[in-house]
């Protein structure tokens, strides 16, 4: 019997599906995902069933057989052609493995504690990664940022990514880090458009770079000297890719900026034996100015067109005489033509300075620094695009040390002692994108940053390292020629006469520019004119 006291309880009546529809809506649904799943990943859904049919139709024996031939043609293909078979073959297959077995087990924990997650409704939201792709020396990974993320936030963080994904050094990009190849041949038509589609413009993405196998460990030997120089790409230093870094120097001037021994002169050296051949030809001039009393470039004297190591008098005479060089070349260019191109008669002037801070900041003689910093200043401001270029090594960035370090349009940052002198020599921002030139290890003596052109983002180089047998080798293959010193003489030459102008056809006089209401006034009978005239257009 039920009372006041007891409980009602009220059970809607539960709809219960019959077990064979649960089982029909899970198979369903299970079949949805793995086709989805094939659809995302062709070239292993592609693989596992190649594999498969093989194996139905001849065993283990077909599957052997099979692995065989394809490792076989791997070989060959790499044998002939290692960049394509990295980059079609072997490339992805071990993006594909490190992007599996690497990033993504440990892709939620490293993206939550770099602070890359994002909260939204009550949910983490993390960078989705998108690819993955390696070469013989670094992983590109694409990665889809949070809404909201911009590669700064990334960019701020590239030491904590590369720690922790186990790599000493990273690098983020905002555009992808590779230019697009240069096609050639019969399908160059289908692979300039595949390139298009791989190169697009894709701002909701970022690349990070993960250094696999440090290729700057090793000393990079001298590269061969170029037969003819391209002074818009010397090589002179090896990439994190194992690629060559090639200098721009055309309309330029270059500042190298270093703490002591981290192999400033091996910059130096790169780029002479990178113009060598110039030299030899009458190409290029090179006016080396070595403060240290010719410690580093007594050596290679005979290629040289001027040298001055000992008396500062005759350091700023060198500097003032290119100031001359520059000021000829200006009057006779000018009109003619907006950047100067070297020929032998009209060679690039290279004006080397080791230890800039010799001249600038340290020199004595007020007087003599003062004549120093105005050819520099005006060889900086005036002269990369007559060809006077300047380039500068220097310990110490500070604008105390070097007031016109903002005039060097092409920088380098070797092994630097602060933080500070990072953006220094670099620019603004640069350590903040990943040029670490402050963390150097010991043992990097001749790495560096560089920007390159274009991009704002600095890459890690070694520069190639000339030994002194080298040097003597080069002096003695390359020395300039006999009347490489005689470039003032032709200073003296006729300068580009004033053309001719024809006369421009003038305007009638019509009195001072004053508003015509006061010239009325000034004036009646003018207006009595107008009016007349007024009167018969009427
Ligand atoms: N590219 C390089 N690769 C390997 N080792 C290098 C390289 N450059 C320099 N070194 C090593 O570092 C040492 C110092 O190099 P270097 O004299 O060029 O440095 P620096 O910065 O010019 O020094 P300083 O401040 O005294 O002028 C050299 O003796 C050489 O052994």
């Amino acid at each position: 019997m039920t009372s006041a006291g007891d409980l009602m309880v009220i059970r809607p009546k539960r709809f219960e599906l019959p077990l064979w529809a649960v089982v029909l809506g899970l198979l369903a649904r299970w079949s949805w995902r793995a086709t989805w799943w094939c659809l995302r990943h062709p070239v292993a859904t592609g693989t596992t069933a190649l594999l498969l049919a093989v194996y139905v139709d001849h065993g283990w024996a077909g599957i052997v057989t099979l692995l065989v031939s394809v490792a076989a043609v791997s070989a060959v293909w790499r044998w002939r052609h290692e960049p394509s078979w990295w980059t079609w073959c072997a490339g992805p297959m071990l993006g594909w493995c490190r992007r599996v077995f690497v990033y993504r087990r440990v892709w939620r924990e490293a993206m939550t504690l770099c602070g890359l997650a994002a909260k939204y409704d009550h949910q983490t939201i993390l960078p989705r990664l998108l690819a993955v792709k390696s070469d013989p020396a670094l992983d590109v990974l694409t990665v889809r940022m949070v809404r909201g993320q911009t590669p700064e936030d990334f960019q701020q963080v590239t030491a904590n990514l590369a720690y922790a994904f186990g790599r000493r050094h990273a690098r983020v990009y905002s555009e992808h880090p590779d230019d697009p190849p240069t096609r050639t041949g019969r399908w160059a038509w289908l692979l300039r458009l595949v390139d298009r589609v791989r190169f697009r413009d894709r701002p909701s993405v970022v690349y990070l770079v993960l250094v696999r196998t440090d290729a700057l460990r090793t000393v990079v030997p001298p590269f061969p000297v170029p037969t003819v120089p391209d002074f818009t790409g010397l090589p002179l230093a090896r990439r994190e890719d194992l690629s060559m870094w090639r200098l721009h120097l055309l309309a330029t001037h270059v500042l190298v900026g270093g703490a002591t021994r981290r192999g400033k002169g091996s910059v130096l050296w790169s780029l002479v034996r990178s113009l060598a051949a110039g030299v030899s030809v009458g190409l290029v001039r090179l006016w080396v100015i070595d403060p240290k009393g010719g410690m580093e470039f007594a050596l290679g004297r005979p290629m040289f067109a001027r040298f001055a190591c000992k008396s500062f008098e005759a350091m700023a005479d060198l500097l003032d005489e290119a100031v001359t060089v520059m000021r000829e070349r200006q009057t006779r260019l000018a009109g003619n033509v907006r950047v100067h191109t070297p020929t032998t008669t009209d060679p690039l002037v290279v004006v080397v300075v080791d230890e800039m801070a010799a001249l600038t900041a340290y020199l004595q003689d007020a007087e003599l620094r003062k004549r120093i910093a105005g050819s520099l200043g005006l060889l900086l401001s005036q002269g990369a695009g007559v060809g006077v270029l300047v380039v500068a090594a220097l310990q110490d960035p500070r604008k105390e040390v070097l007031p016109f370090r903002d005039l060097f349009p092409t920088r380098i940052a070797l092994g630097l002692t602060e933080a500070t002198q990072v953006d220094m020599v670099l620019g603004d921002g640069a350590r903040n994108r990943g040029a670490l030139a402050d963390q150097m290890p010991r043992w990097a003596k001749g790495v560096g940053y560089v920007i390159l052109d274009g991009t704002p983002d600095p890459v890690r180089v070694r520069f190639s390292y000339i030994s002194d047998d080298d040097i003597r080798t080069m002096a003695r293959e390359y020395p300039a020629p006999s009347d490489a010193a005689d470039i003032l003489a032709q200073v003296g030459r006729e300068t580009a006469p004033e053309p001719n102008r024809p006369a421009l056809p003038r305007q009638r006089a019509s009195g001072p520019l004053l508003p015509d209401a006061l010239l009325n006034l000034l004036n009646p009978d003018r207006q009595r004119e107008r009016d007349g005239d007024g009167g018969e257009q009427k």
